[in-house]
């Protein structure tokens, strides 16, 4: 059995008037927790249609677990698990009824009603069972739609946008509950707009941007890549001006708080904060955190940064 659990090669799509994936090359391999991110438009989700087969490229070629998503669309289509961004379900079914139905559109018959009891369990589900779709919170809905992608235990499971919308609670759950998934073997697929919830959870991460692959990381990697730490410092007294190389730091104000950005090697704590005592300023409180994926994110899909990186590549 083939490594590799999703290969991408080479993936176009055009829409009418849009080119969203501009040959778009990768591989996620078999036990992966793997992030796929990017800002509005990048292209996920049509990437995730690509690989669930419910999307023709335009050109290039997607497999799973080794199947030509088009040519061997069953076997592909078998292998997946997709849990959608939208609800979409029968209202007049009761839970289980409609789990088991699903799992049949697979060939999977009895002998995974077990699994599907203890998707029920691990889901919280099991005295909603025998409710209707219709009558189920919007949280317990999609907790349905979690179990309706896993009904024939796939091997590599695409989430997308899991928890938008979703309480805290059952942001844990899910994120426990995947990253059992993932601990048993399941390969994970995860898109989300949550940076917090791709660092905590990630092994590698994909970053999409105007349709094309800009990074494609170690999580450890891409979060060490960024040079740099952040300083918040309560202020109080009525300092003038800050000088220049204080200035020149500064990332955002609020109230008394100055937050600043210092390259690590070449802005030091203790420098700063002596200019700003110098500037008439007392220190009242002192932070310091390391970049989070957000900060890193923001730093490499923001149009700037774009914009040079592909006039220097010009
Ligand atoms: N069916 C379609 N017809 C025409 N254009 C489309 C279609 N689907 C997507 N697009 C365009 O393709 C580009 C990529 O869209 P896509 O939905 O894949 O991005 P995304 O990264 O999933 O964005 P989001 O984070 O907002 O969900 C966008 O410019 C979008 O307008």
């Amino acid at each position: 059995m083939t490594d590799t659990a999703i290969s991408i090669q080479n993936v176009h799509k055009r829409y009418a008037s849009t080119h969203a994936l501009k040959g778009v090359s990768f591989d996620i391999q078999r036990g992966e927790y793997f992030g796929l991110l990017g800002p509005n438009g990048a292209g996920k989700s049509t990437l995730i249609s690509v690989i669930a087969g419910l999307t023709h490229a335009t050109s290039g070629s997607v497999a799973v677990l080794g199947h030509d998503v088009q040519q061997q669309f069953r076997a592909a289509r078998r292998a997946l698990g997709v849990v959608p961004q939208e609800l979409v379900y029968d209202p007049f079914f009761p839970v289980r009824d409609m789990l088991r139905i699903q799992a049949g559109y697979f060939g999977c018959g009895r002998d995974y009603w077990p699994w599907i009891d203890e998707l029920l369990e691990r889901l919280d589900l099991t005295d909603k069972a025998e409710q209707s779709m219709r009558a189920l919170s919007g949280g317990m809905k999609r907790r349905v739609l979690i179990a309706q992608a896993l009904v024939h235990k796939p091997d590599v499971v695409i989430l997308d946008e899991p928890t938008a919308g979703v309480d805290v609670e059952l942001r844990r759950t899910l994120w426990h509950f995947t990253r059992e998934l993932n601990d048993a073997g399941h390969t994970i697929v995860l898109t989300t707009h949550y940076l917090e919830e791709a660092e905590e959870l990630c092994d590698r991460i994909a970053i999409l941007n105007h349709g094309e692959l800009q990074v494609l990381e170690e999580k450890r990697a891409l979060l060490n890549r960024h040079p740099y730490r952040f300083l918040s410092l309560q202020l109080t007294g009525d300092g003038g001006a800050l000088p220049p190389e204080v200035e020149r730091l500064v990332e955002d104000r609020h109230e008394d708080t100055l937050e600043l950005k210092l390259e690590q090697g070449k802005d030091f704590i203790a420098d700063v904060m002596e200019a700003i005592r110098n500037a008439g300023y007392r220190i009242q409180d002192v932070r310091t955190r390391e970049p989070h994926l957000e900060d890193i994110f923001m730093e490499l899909t923001s149009d700037a940064h774009t914009d040079s990186a592909s006039g220097a590549a010009a």
